[in-house]
């Protein structure tokens, strides 16, 4: 789903580069404010914080599946590495998060979630193949 392409998005600037320096808004809201943004030719979301939330479940059951995938494959990587020392290849992970952070306008995600999100990926993945290196016995 997508945000009204007619309509102003006030957020844009969030999606961006680095988040902006606004000022801390006062305002006390009457909820919910603003206009969904969640929509497709039907139906827009979301008409309360229950419904947002069941998205948000959905998302990260998905996200722990392609996850768990992309460790299978860090795993892979493992076996074409001839010593713990190559294990971490620094042009290729600055490559991974670069590219994610590039293509994440495409995607309307915010950069700086690429960036975190990708950092630590790569990050914690690196730790995970030392780790399978570091319990197989010498071959
Ligand atoms: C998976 C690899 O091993 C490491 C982990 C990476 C990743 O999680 O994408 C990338 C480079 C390496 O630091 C690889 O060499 O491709």
């Amino acid at each position: 789903g997508s945000m009204h392409a007619l309509t102003t998005d006030f957020a844009e600037a969030c999606y961006l580069g680095a988040l902006p320096s606004l000022g801390p808004s006062n305002s006390i809201r009457l909820t919910p404010w603003g206009s969904p943004t969640i929509m497709n030719e039907t139906t827009t979301c979301c008409s309360s914080l229950d419904e947002v939330r069941a998205g948000i479940d959905s998302i990260d059951a998905q996200l722990l599946n392609l996850l768990a995938q992309r460790a299978a494959y860090v795993r892979e990587a493992t076996r074409f590495k001839t010593t713990r020392d190559v294990v971490d290849v620094p042009t290729r992970d600055t490559q991974v998060i670069d590219g994610a952070v590039q293509n994440a306008l495409a995607f309307h995600l915010p950069q700086t979630v690429a960036k975190a999100v990708f950092t630590a990926i790569i990050n914690s993945s690196v730790s995970f193949e030392l780790c399978v290196f570091d319990s197989y016995p010498d071959t």
